[in-house]
């Protein structure tokens, strides 16, 4: 792996060799972040979203973590969900349920799933009203600065238009300040109706991971992590407005997904 600070936005690259390499690191990070978080705070509260972060996180249910990770304090949320039955191939939740879930003794009683059986507007609104609550009796820390939620670990993958989560380049949704969730209707990669954290939560969260492989990923991850003229539009790169106010930011990478990566952006390797 070699590492380096991100340029202009606080953050860490860690690029691998190959995605078997970042899914050897990315579960011991996880493993770590959540050792922590039960000591400090007794509980690990982490989104998820959907797309090929779930398949990296296939070594978190292998030896040594299937015995180490403390399961039972885990409380699992997604950060995003396409508005389909849960037991559609497009469903975030199967997803993760197939490939992670279903491996690891996660209580039912704390996987936050968003309701599949409503209009995307009301699944929002209860996804967010559901936070609320855990927000309240402190399963889900609060951030000092804005008063969002604070979870211990945000997920995200990246498409190779630069959406995060389900917010795409230019959309209004990306200029939200209050609402924790929101919904669109009018995603330009299918499904179209969609569910998904804003940006004021996901910037709130303690550590933000954001996952990428593959050769046509590689430009934006280049433009999400280089220095920017003045008259860079952000909005067109959402993975650019990820920027943890008081959390950490870590990308991992594959070497192809790192392969347009600014050189003058490396440090240590
Ligand atoms: O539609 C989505 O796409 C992104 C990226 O997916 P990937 O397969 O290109 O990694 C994903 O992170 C998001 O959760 C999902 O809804």
């Amino acid at each position: 792996m070699s590492s380096c600070g991100g340029p202009k936005i606080k953050s860490e690259l860690r690029v691998f060799e190959s995605p078997d390499e970042l899914a050897t690191d990315l579960a011991e990070y996880i493993s770590q972040l959540s050792e922590n978080s039960v000591k400090e705070r007794g509980c690990f509260t982490i989104a998820l979203s959907g797309g090929s972060l779930i398949s990296l996180m296939g070594k978190l249910c292998e030896a040594p973590y299937d015995k180490t990770v403390d399961w039972t304090k885990w409380f699992v949320f997604w950060a995003d969900e396409r508005a389909v039955a849960k037991n559609h191939i497009d469903s975030n939740y199967k997803l993760t349920k197939d490939l992670f879930l279903s491996k690891v003794p996660i209580l039912n009683s704390h996987v936050f799933s968003i309701n599949d059986n409503v209009t995307v507007e009301d699944a929002a609104a209860e996804y967010e009203f559901a936070i609320r609550q855990l927000v309240k009796i402190r399963t889900v820390g609060v951030s000092e600065s804005n008063d969002c939620p604070k979870f211990d670990l945000i997920l995200l993958g990246m498409g190779p238009d630069g959406h995060v989560a389900s917010l795409f380049p230019h959309h209004p949704a990306l200029e939200l300040k209050e609402e924790w969730v929101t919904y669109i209707t009018d995603s330009p990669k299918p499904p179209p109706e969609r569910i998904t954290f804003t940006l004021p939560v996901i910037n709130s969260a303690s550590s933000v991971a954001m996952v990428a492989v593959g050769e046509e990923k590689a430009m934006a991850v280049h433009l999400a992590t280089a220095g920017a003229g003045e008259n860079f539009d952000a909005s067109s790169l959402p993975a650019r407005m990820v920027q943890p106010t008081d959390g950490k930011l870590v990308w991992f990478l594959d070497s192809t997904a790192a392969s347009v990566l600014d050189v003058s952006n490396s440090g240590s390797g």
